[in-house]
């Protein structure tokens, strides 16, 4: 069950049972619970299927590599910036290629879990889906056969080569 309902239909009992001010945890349900106005996965995670890439805001995927890929972009964006161009420039360019969209098809599920309407949601999140495996791929292509994710980035600072006569 969604934590957003779960919370609306708890937020009294929930406030109540709080065993002092500082307690902002209360589980929900087996796996999941509600954290600062958020749903957050806890005790064992879900299987990862089809179902969890959909609703990518719960279960394994949802916290698991969420809170991964916060870091890992954290560290990542930057060191690829940096170090570009050089031999590590592909492989980061390959990670940050799934990164960037599988963290941000994750985070708008949080998004779609908050604001859109529930009989929307299914919709809302098969589009997503779609939209990230586009990215996925487009960004695959990029790297693996164009000037990689980081070098195209950077020229748009770069100035153009002038062509000589
Ligand atoms: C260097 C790159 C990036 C870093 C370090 C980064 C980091 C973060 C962090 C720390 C959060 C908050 C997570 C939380 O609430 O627990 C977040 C949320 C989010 N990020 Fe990123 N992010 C990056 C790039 C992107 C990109 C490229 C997208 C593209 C769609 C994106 C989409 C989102 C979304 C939709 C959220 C959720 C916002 C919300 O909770 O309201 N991020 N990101």
């Amino acid at each position: 069950m969604h934590c957003t309902a779960m919370a609306t239909r708890r937020a009294s009992s929930v406030l109540s049972s709080l065993p002092s001010s500082g307690a902002l945890l209360n589980r929900t349900s087996r796996t999941n619970a509600f954290l600062h106005g958020r749903c957050i996965s806890t005790g064992q995670p879900k299987k990862v299927n089809v179902q969890s890439l959909v609703e990518a805001d719960s279960g394994a995927v949802g916290t698991k590599f969420y809170h991964l890929s916060n870091t890992a972009l954290l560290v990542a964006a930057p060191l690829a910036l940096f170090l570009s161009p050089s031999p590590l420039t592909f492989p980061l360019d390959l990670f940050l290629g799934v990164a960037f969209p599988v963290h941000g098809h994750i985070g708008i599920n949080y998004i779609i879990s908050d604001y859109v309407p529930r009989a929307s949601r299914p919709l809302a999140r098969y589009v997503l889906l779609g939209a990230t495996t586009v990215t996925v791929l487009g960004l695959l292509k990029l790297n693996l056969s164009g000037p990689g994710l980081t070098e195209t980035y950077k020229s748009l600072w770069r100035a153009e080569k002038k062509e000589e006569a």
